[in-house]
């Protein structure tokens, strides 16, 4: 079974999604937005290492390749990991918008098993935006970019100022994030959004 909740429909007023001036072109990868990061970050040995390119509009494809590390059952990818893999494909999709949010709410419906090797081809896109909330979907698919479908999920993403991240997060990890001198051109990318 499957479908979106009341909570995930946008409401009357909602806009379509503007795609920023300076998001990257059709087919060129997003990157990391932060090395530490479990889905897309370089630096975590047992992450997604998700990769993630821009598509046309507000939209892009993602890969995940399911590792032994990623297991629930013998063999098959643990369904938080595949949810994990929705959400970092779903979050990347701000970086078109040039806005830094979070997710407040993620619907998930779990199609097929997806075994250990396989990999996951994401595709997602922003359908509303109102106010704060940024309304998006995504599907993943298995055995190639048009195979079946395995996963799908919907999502309201919440706009956050970068204090959310200051205030919320370890110092440790901020300390070292704001020191990166990457790491701070990469968010001051998201805070010149007019
Ligand atoms: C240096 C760092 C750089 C970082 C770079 C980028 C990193 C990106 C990382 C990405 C990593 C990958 C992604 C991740 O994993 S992000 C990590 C997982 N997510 C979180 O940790 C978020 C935790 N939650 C919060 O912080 C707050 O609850 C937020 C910020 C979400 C809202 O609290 P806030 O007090 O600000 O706002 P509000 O409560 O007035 O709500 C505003 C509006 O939203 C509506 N609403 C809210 N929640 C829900 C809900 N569940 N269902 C339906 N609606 C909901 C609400 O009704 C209201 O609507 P309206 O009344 O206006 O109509």
């Amino acid at each position: 079974m499957s479908g979106t909740s009341a909570a995930l429909t946008p409401p009357a007023d909602a806009q379509a999604p503007v795609r920023h001036p300076d998001a990257p072109a059709p087919g060129e990868p997003l990157g990391a937005h932060y090395d530490q990061c479990f889905g897309c970050g370089g630096g975590q040995p047992h992450g997604l290492h998700l990769e993630a390119r821009a598509g046309e509009g507000v939209s892009l494809t993602a890969e995940f390749t399911v590792q032994p590390a990623h297991q629930g059952a013998p063999g098959l990818a643990h369904g938080g990991v595949l949810a994990s893999a929705l959400d970092e494909t779903l979050g990347s999709l701000n970086w078109l918008l040039r806005i830094i949010a979070v997710t407040g709410r993620l619907e998930t419906d779990f199609l097929l098993p997806v075994p250990v090797g396989t990999t996951l081809y994401l595709e997602a896109e922003v359908t509303a935006v109102a106010g704060r909330k940024i309304y998006s979907t995504a599907t993943g698919r298995i055995g190639g970019p048009d195979g079946p479908v395995a996963v799908r999920a919907d999502a309201l993403f919440v706009e956050v100022k970068v204090d959310h991240f200051v205030e919320n997060g370890r110092p440790a990890e901020i300390q070292a994030a704001m020191s990166d001198p990457d790491q701070v051109r990469r968010t001051r990318a998201f805070e010149v959004n007019p």
